[in-house]
């Protein structure tokens, strides 16, 4: 696993100028580490002295790789692979045997990579997780633990973590309660923290809680690895959170605590929100990442906010959390509370959400109308009838319910109709992007959760674009890490989608992008960050108090050389090497007893070919 026991090569002897007192060698005594490899000593770029220093010398076959011809190899494997499950599965071996190879193939193919360990793929893997497990990935806390999560969360090996994504696994994706199934959304989130963020594989920590499961499915599968016991009740699911958060928070005082794919995510979001640094992904992370592309969509369609009607399909977390983003937007804009809220029209499985329509849960009851003349609008076509909307949200894990017929519409009552099918996996997507651009005549602008092919329409390549909380919550994240902030508070959430509406650079606009490209992720995640620090500041959260004096400029500068790079990552060990031989005397290129050899095309000095690359956002509109 990427988390495995031993600590990573610079933990263990220190990468500072001076080598630890246990490694200063004497005349003539050859340096070499006491301490068992762990998986990423075993990389084939590693030179041969570095494999003596290492003693892994012996332990891998003798040529040495260059990154190139080892990126080129493990694709080749990739794409031997025929399934997404397949690929899904070897990209997991690989971040457990060679985490900084994983990373650096992630980070040359992101486009490419993103769908195999994220959305559509992970979908996947979650319903089979049982069934496919082959190594550990993360932790697992179960109910049973209670009164001694504290002890339990000490056998996580990794003594500096600095990011936690935690589920239940009560909703995951659009794909139901999938109990410690749902493990595999903690590892794929985390997997776009280090590739997108830059935060360092060691430091996070997939974590998936056993609270039982209400899939009845799943609790009879012989092979299903969780408890088989019902879903714990709400109110002995806030005692176990309590106790979570104070043991996490105790054992690592700065952690940030990111709630994912939880059924009713709004009591633990509400309750801790104040007093731990976390935030909920689906609720306020989908919310800016929403916001920060409908901000494009506005400019490009030109429709003021008092005049935007919209309906939403799907109440639930991430309905009510980009309503709400969007509501905050228009009082910016102008509107008032009341006239902003108004301009909303949520639907769920019972129809259009009012408040003379019965009992309601109490996150539906803010944007429940009370205009409807006492009529129950009970499907969305009806709905889209009633309300002409000039935008169309699909939050509700329906594949296909956006209709041939209701897109149609939209595009009759719309120049420019919003049109955004945003659950996942594509399975559930309420429609592709091919069935939008062809009953909307190419009129749409269009985001959906779950990534869908480039298309020719009119001899035109339209791009589809993602709206995926991936664009933010790594930018969130790294904020509230870097700011050490005590809170992560609604400012953060919205300076996240402000400063992503600005990532975009001047071609992406004039091709009338909502979202920039995902391969300038690291960049768009700079910005991001940048913008969420700056929140911090603003609202007096965070404790890193020397980044207040940065300028903007220093402060994006700061924040790229504080991202792991996987390239930076995999030459510590040369650095190491050099340090010690500087130390024994008369014998700078001799390690491990033998001569050194010359370490191919990866030399010591390289540059990062990720980070550190200031300037990098220059086309910025
Ligand atoms: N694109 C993105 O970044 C994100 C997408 N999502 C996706 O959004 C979907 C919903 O997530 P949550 O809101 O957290 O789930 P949730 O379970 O809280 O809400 C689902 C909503 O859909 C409604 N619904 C269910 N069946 C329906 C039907 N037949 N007709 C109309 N409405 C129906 C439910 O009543 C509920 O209001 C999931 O597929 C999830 O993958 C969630 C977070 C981020
Ligand atoms: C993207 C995401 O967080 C979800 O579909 O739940
Ligand atoms: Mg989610």
């Amino acid at each position: 696993m990427s988390h495995s026991r031993n600590t990573s090569t610079a933990s263990k002897t220190g990468t500072g100028k001076h080598p630890p007192a246990n490694l200063k060698m004497a005349h003539h005594q050859a340096p070499m580490r006491h301490v068992v490899p762990d998986a990423s000593d075993y990389d084939t770029t590693h030179s041969i002295e570095a494999r003596k220093y290492l003693k892994t010398y012996g332990l891998t076959p003798p040529g040495v790789d260059t990154y190139e011809k080892q990126n080129q190899r493990a694709l080749a494997i990739l794409n031997s692979r025929k399934t997404p499950i397949e690929k899904y599965q070897y990209l997991s071996v690989l971040r457990s045997t060679n985490v900084h190879l994983f990373y650096r193939l992630l980070a040359k193919n992101v486009k490419e990579l993103t769908p195999l360990i994220y959305t559509p793929t992970v979908g996947e893997a979650c319903q089979r997780w049982s069934e496919l497990y082959t190594q550990p990935e993360g932790m697992y806390l179960s109910f049973e633990d209670r009164g001694h999560l504290h002890t339990v969360i000490q056998n996580w090996p990794h003594h500096d973590v600095e990011i936690t994504v935690v589920t239940d696994g009560s909703r995951i994706l659009g794909l139901g309660d999938l109990g410690v199934d749902g493990m595999g959304i903690p590892v794929g989130k985390l997997s776009l923290y280090t590739a997108c963020a830059g935060i360092h594989p060691l430091k996070t920590l997939p974590l998936c809680l056993d609270l039982g499961t209400s899939n009845k499915e799943k609790r009879e599968d012989p092979l299903y690895l969780g408890s088989r016991r019902d879903k714990v009740t709400a109110e002995e699911e806030k005692d176990f959170l309590d106790e979570l958060m104070a043991a996490l928070t105790e054992r690592w005082p700065g952690i940030v605590i990111q709630y994912e794919d939880f059924k009713n995510p709004f009591p633990s979001l509400e309750r801790y929100q104040e007093t731990y640094t976390m935030f909920n992904d689906d609720i306020q992370g989908t919310g800016a990442v929403i916001l920060g592309g409908f901000i494009n969509a506005v400019k490009q369609s030109g429709v003021a906010p008092k005049d935007q009607r919209a309906v939403f399909l799907g109440a639930g977390s991430a309905g009510v959390g980009v309503a709400k983003q969007l509501t905050e937007f228009f009082m910016k804009e102008g509107l008032s509370e009341e006239e902003a809220k108004k301009r909303f029209w949520l639907v769920d499985s019972q129809g259009l959400v009012a408040l003379d329509r019965g009992k309601l849960a109490d996150h539906k009851i803010y944007f429940a109308r009370d205009d409807n003349g006492g009529k129950q609008y009970k499907t969305l076509e009806e709905v889209v009838e009633y309300v002409k909307p000039t935008i169309l949200m699909g939050l509700s894990t329906i594949g296909g319910a956006f209709t041939p017929k209701i897109l149609e519409r939209m595009a009759e009552l719309n120049d420019r109709p919003v049109v955004f099918p945003l659950s996942n996996p594509s399975s559930k997507s309420e429609c592709t992007f091919e069935e939008a651009i062809k009953y909307t005549k190419g009129k749409c602008l269009f985001a959906s959760g779950s990534p869908f092919p480039t298309l020719n329409h009119a001899g035109k390549d339209l791009v589809p674009g993602q709206g995926n909380n991936m664009y933010v919550f790594p930018g969130i994240g790294l904020g509230a890490i870097l700011s050490k902030s005590v809170s992560v508070t609604q400012n953060m959430i919205y300076a996240s989608a402000e400063a992503l509406s600005t990532s975009l650079l001047k071609q992406e606009i004039k091709d009338n992008w909502l979202y920039p490209d995902i391969r300038r992720i690291r960049d768009v995640s700079v910005i991001v960050t940048a913008g969420v620090i700056r929140a911090a500041q603003a609202d007096r959260v965070d404790r890193e108090l020397a980044l207040r004096h940065l300028s903007d400029e220093d402060l994006e500068e700061y924040i790229r050389n504080r991202m792991y790079d996987p390239y930076i990552e995999s030459e510590k060990v040369n650095e190491e090497i050099r340090e010690l031989a500087a130390h024994v005397i008369g014998s700078p290129t001799t390690v491990g007893g033998a001569h050194a050899h010359q370490n191919g095309t990866n030399g010591t000095a390289r540059k990062s070919s990720m980070a550190s690359r200031p300037g990098t956002a220059n086309g910025r509109a």
